[in-house]
């Protein structure tokens, strides 16, 4: 019987040779759902392969955790040694590094666990190399610098994504807004809020049917395509934010890096010659949106010298959130809160446990007496 990977190979095979417009997007979208399947199939444990998905044991420390991603000798490991000061072997030749490195870097009172990781190669995802660990370990960062060598075609861009994507990392994106609902009964019952777009309910039934789901509820409320769709459906996706570090700069020309300073999401840097690591901490620290919220005692000064750090959903952080990250049983024994800073309309704001904080707010819990 043919191996999971062959069967990938078939159905992309097939797919490439199907010409795509509104009679075969119904099709398209059945064979991209048993893509899904076989790649699921793959991932998932099996007595013969040992346990799958599996990443290196290194302990999450810090505010965040920030994962070096590329092919050998891009310069993961010079960087890491530049942005932390922790050694990690530097050498010309591929596959230097082994294992996961982690080093941290302190930046504006906060601590980001910055992980080294070996180079990946083609096939990664289908278990190459050190692939899949190195893969699992992206899956737990709250960011992904995608290092990139500037004398190699561009297009190791897009091979890297394609193995980070088999392993059901999507980077850059959002969710998609699309609710999905299994049923007892009552056949599939498909609502879009889009005129036109490129779900249609002949696509969704197939795919559903593909996956021997008959009854559901779908809500499209974005122009969604039949791959998000299925992303949705297989659950289990992990949206990271990216940036693309375009390293060793010291061997274009000028013209050349203006081109490349100027594509959104782009970092153009030499981990060799430390030049614009400055301007890579900024764009880091943009892409964490990591809140820094002080705590002001009753009475007293807020301690500006030990903020507390929050890594909330895109940078959203409730003071539930705040009262949680001190100690589990304060929220629940919090009456209200004062908040100064750029969050609140007034110096102070008496506000709830859903207030929505902001950088550098400075707050002080209320208890119930
Ligand atoms: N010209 C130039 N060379 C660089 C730069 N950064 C790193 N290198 C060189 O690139 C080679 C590989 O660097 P490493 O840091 O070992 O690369 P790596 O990505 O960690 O490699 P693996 O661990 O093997 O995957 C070394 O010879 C470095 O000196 C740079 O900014 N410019
Ligand atoms: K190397
Ligand atoms: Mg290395």
């Amino acid at each position: 019987m043919a191996s999971a990977v062959e069967k990938i190979r078939e159905i992309e095979f097939e797919m490439s040779r199907t010409q795509k417009n509104k009679a075969t997007s119904g099709h398209l979208g059945l064979l991209k759902a048993k893509l899904a399947k076989l790649r699921r199939e793959i991932l998932e444990p099996s007595k013969s392969s040992g346990p799958a998905g599996t990443g290196f044991d290194v302990h999450k420390t810090g505010d965040s955790r920030v994962g070096l991603v590329g092919f050998p000798s891009v310069g993961k490991s010079t960087l890491l040694t530049k942005l932390t000061g922790t050694h990690s072997e530097v050498a010309a030749y591929e596959f230097t590094t082994l294992t996961c490195v982690p080093g941290v870097i302190q930046h504006r009172g906060s601590k980001i666990q910055l992980l080294d990781l070996p180079g990946i190669i083609e096939g990664a995802k289908d278990g190459r190399g050190r692939g899949r660990q190195v893969i699992s370990t992206a899956r737990t960062c709250d960011l992904i610098l995608m290092v990139l060598d500037v004398m190699k075609p561009i297009t190791h861009k897009r091979l890297i994504e394609y193995e980070l994507e088999g392993f059901g990392i999507r980077l850059n994106k959002e969710p998609p807004n699309i609710t999905f609902k299994k049923k007892e009964k009552g056949g599939i019952n498909f609502q879009t809020t889009v005129k036109d777009g490129q779900l249609d309910e002949d696509t969704v039934k197939k795919i559903l049917a593909e996956y021997k789901i008959h009854n559901a509820d779908v809500f499209v409320r974005a122009d969604h395509s039949d791959e998000e769709f299925i992303d949705v459906i297989e659950g289990n996706r992990i949206y990271i934010p990216c940036i693309c570090v375009m390293n060793k700069i010291d061997q274009i020309s000028l013209d050349e890096l203006e081109l490349l300073d100027q594509v959104p999401n782009f970092c153009p840097i030499s981990s060799h010659h430390s030049w614009n690591l400055d301007g890579l901490l900024d764009m880091i620290w943009k892409k964490l949106a990591l809140v820094r919220v002080y705590t002001k005692p009753r009475g007293a000064n807020p301690d500006y010298n030990d903020p507390v750090n929050m890594q909330g959903a895109k940078g959203k952080c409730t003071v539930e959130d705040f009262a949680n990250k001190i100690h589990k049983s304060i929220a629940a024994e919090m009456k209200y809160a004062l908040v100064w800073g750029t969050s609140a309309k007034h110096r102070p704001q008496k506000v709830g446990k859903d207030h929505l904080l902001e950088d550098e707010d400075v707050v002080q819990l209320v208890k119930k007496t």
